[in-house]
């Protein structure tokens, strides 16, 4: 994928028609690096795992690893041959911040596991302090050399780890972790997030002894196995993509049924929603977004973590409220730079300004097209939403960020009737 590629819209039609949401990059990435702790000769079964570029980079960094992946028609059969490599090649590591996931389980497995540091991103710094600290509790040591991570570890043993924020990754990794550890851990205030609750399925349907203590408030124990054996999983449909495709119905005032969800998942931004005085239908397993009569209502929301607000629908809410009647204010609590897409936004007549983490947007009756640059994922998928309702033409250039995390996203919108076509600059990127 050149980085000269942009989404070109032609803004301003209302959206109307059903969209089926993929499945979750943020839990079918973790489940498929769980494969890592399989005994020689097992496999994992991954269903609905979405086709993007996040997903294809992992599927890459463990085969590099030494593990077999046949991925085919949305399923994932992740295998364990043999012995695995213990270093992590940089050129991939780099392609995803996510790889870090991968450190507790090949550790876990080997005993030893070197990875290159990801580094920042546009989003914020993003350390991994928790991530160390917690397998150093499990009696790793860790160097840091080189901008890379060196971990080892005859065997890990089992142990409570209080996390000082509910962090994702580092839940993740430590989950995996203790799996193969001697003993029990228990993991406190622990990220409650769906994805990690199907990482916990996937867990268990490899045999591994793993549950939320106390309702899923926050406590992982884990009791550790020798072994784990071959297991069959379905990665949850992606909470993030259908919120996304519910805004997009909001921004462009039309009638947008997102099906294949779960509901319960994204209840942070219904809530909004119905405060915003939008009307929707929820079912069991779709949403829909009806037309309203008048622009939106202002609206407060502060990002948290699980079950809050989630920081990955942050930009595009914020495209939407540019719009509403009033003034809204949005404060990014989870990344220290997650307001890229204001720059940009401001170009196609947004009335936005920034107070530290706090976004004041003043609703404007109308945004208009522009050429403008989407730095991360959410921001790109911000700004196409922006276009989806400004008058005229909009370019989204940084397209390479959107599509690791959405499945055919123009596809997906030209399904609800919006024109949008990828294209390429001759003279280079924006
Ligand atoms: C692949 C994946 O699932 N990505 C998601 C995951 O990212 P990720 O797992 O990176 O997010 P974390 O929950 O770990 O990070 C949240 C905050 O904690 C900080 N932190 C984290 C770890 C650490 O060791 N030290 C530390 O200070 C981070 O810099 C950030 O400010 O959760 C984020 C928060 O919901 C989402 O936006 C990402 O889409
Ligand atoms: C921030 C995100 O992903 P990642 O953690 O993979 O960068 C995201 O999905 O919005």
């Amino acid at each position: 994928m050149s980085n000269a590629q942009f989404l070109k819209i032609s803004g301003g039609a209302a959206l109307k028609g059903k969209v089926r949401t993929q499945g979750s990059k943020n839990a079918a990435l973790p489940v498929m690096a769980a494969a890592l702790l399989l005994g020689d000769g097992e496999k994992l079964t991954c269903t609905n795992v979405p086709l993007l570029r996040d997903t294809e980079t992992l599927v890459a960094l463990l085969c590099a690893l030494g593990m077999d992946v046949r991925f085919e028609d949305g399923t994932a059969t992740v295998a364990r041959r043999g012995d695995l490599v213990c270093e992590m090649p940089a050129s991939l590591v780099q392609k995803m911040r996510a790889s870090s996931i991968l450190l507790g389980p090949l550790l876990a497995q080997t005993g030893r596991a070197v990875m290159p540091l990801p580094g920042g991103c546009a989003i914020g710094a993003r350390p991994i302090d928790l991530h160390l600290k917690g397998l150093a509790k499990m009696g790793a040591s860790i160097e840091l050399s080189h901008g890379a991570v060196y971990a080892s570890a005859r065997k890990l043993r089992g142990c409570r780890i209080y996390l000082d924020f509910p962090s994702v990754g580092a839940t993740e990794n430590l989950v995996m972790a203790a799996v193969l550890a001697d003993g029990e851990t228990t993991i406190e205030n622990a990220a409650r997030e769906p994805e990690i609750t199907n990482l916990v399925q996937a867990l268990q349907a490899m045999g591994a002894e793993v549950c939320y203590k106390k309702d899923n408030a926050g406590v992982i124990q884990v009791n550790g196995r020798a072994e784990l054996v071959s297991g069959r999983v379905q990665i949850i449909p992606d909470r993030i993509a259908s919120c996304t495709y519910l805004l997009a119905g909001v921004i462009t005032n039309g009638e947008v049924t997102v099906t294949d969800v779960q509901p319960q998942h994204f209840d942070s931004l219904l809530a909004k929603l119905e405060e915003a005085d939008v009307s929707y239908e929820r079912q069991e397993n779709s949403v829909t977004v009806y037309p309203s009569r008048g622009r939106l209502k202002k609206l407060s929301v502060k990002t948290m973590p699980y079950p809050g607000f989630p920081t990955d629908v942050q930009p595009q809410l914020m495209a939407a409220l540019c719009l509403a009647k009033g003034t809204s204010v949005i404060k990014e609590s989870i990344f220290e730079s997650r307001f890229q897409h204001v720059a940009e936004l401001r170009k196609m007549g947004a009335a936005i300004e920034i107070q530290g983490n706090t976004a004041v947007i003043n609703g404007v009756p109308a945004l208009y097209g522009a050429s403008v640059q989407g730095t991360d994922l959410r921001a790109g998928a911000a700004l196409v939403l922006a276009g989806l309702a400004a008058e005229g033409e909009t370019r989204v250039y940084g397209l390479h960020h959107i599509l690791r995390g959405y499945e055919n996203f123009d596809r997906a919108l030209q399904g609800l009737g919006a024109e949008v076509s990828i294209a390429e600059d001759d003279e280079g990127s924006f």
